[in-house]
């Protein structure tokens, strides 16, 4: 699936779905992120129909039902599952929470049964944590079955920023999507793919995380930094 890295990701909602499609398109994103867990309908029914939409544009398509406690909305574990059982037919990779410990094994079978691929993620909006912490993430994440590993850290200093690329680097093999959070871990968002991370979250118009970069000038500084 990883064509030339990084891939670009924009995160949307059931809003003015069309006009943020075609932008998209214009914009050289390559994956659409389902933030289900900000659809202003959150009915299956409907749901389903914004995915089906997104696949008919032939983005690459992530679910994302962000929970509470990881920075989304308060919702169900039940009403998650229900939700990324009826949209898998129409994505390629679930994300899932690796603190999200009621859900997980069965979003990874919904995930495994249809061919698709599981995606483990883990935030944290206040802190970056140890070397030890990440890798230990990392290791669990793997053991569990996750396809790809990602994790989102808030940065409070450039060693923060540091930590979170060796550690990326030291892991390439491993399907890393890594992000420092905020103003100081901009320039992940654009060099993380020199130290192996896969994907990167931009924005058009509605920012979705402290410190993405608006889509054009990603673009253009991703360009710079890999010598186009
Ligand atoms: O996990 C991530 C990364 C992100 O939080 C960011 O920092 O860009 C944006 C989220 O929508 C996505 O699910």
């Amino acid at each position: 699936m990883f064509k030339e890295t990084p891939m670009i990701a924009l995160p949307i909602t059931d809003k003015d779905l069309e006009n943020t499609l075609n932008n998209a398109k214009l914009n050289y994103i390559d994956i659409i992120e389902l933030r289900i867990d900000q659809f202003e309908n959150k009915e299956l029914n409907h749901i389903k129909e914004v995915a089906n939409k997104v696949k008919s544009y032939d983005f690459y398509t992530i679910a994302t039902v962000r929970s509470k406690l990881e920075g989304g909305s308060d919702m169900p574990d039940s009403e998650r599952l229900k939700i990324f059982n009826a949209v898998i037919d129409f994505v390629d990779i679930i994300d899932i929470e690796y603190t999200s410990t009621n859900i997980k094994e069965k979003v990874k079978e919904i995930a495994k049964n249809k061919g698709k691929l599981l995606l483990m993620s883990c935030h944290d909006f206040e802190k970056t944590p140890s070397e030890d912490e990440i890798q230990k993430l990392i290791d669990d994440c793997k053991a569990q079955g996750a396809d790809i590993v990602k994790y989102a850290f808030k940065a409070n200093s450039f060693e923060d920023v540091a930590r979170v690329m060796c550690i990326t680097n030291k892991n390439k093999d491993k399907n890393i999507v890594a992000i420092s959070m905020g103003e100081i871990g901009k320039i992940t968002r654009v060099a993380g793919f020199v130290f192996g991370s896969l994907i990167t979250y931009t924005y058009i118009g509605q920012s979705f995380a402290p410190g993405q970069i608006e889509v054009k000038k990603l673009n253009e500084l991703i360009e710079f930094f890999k010598g186009g």
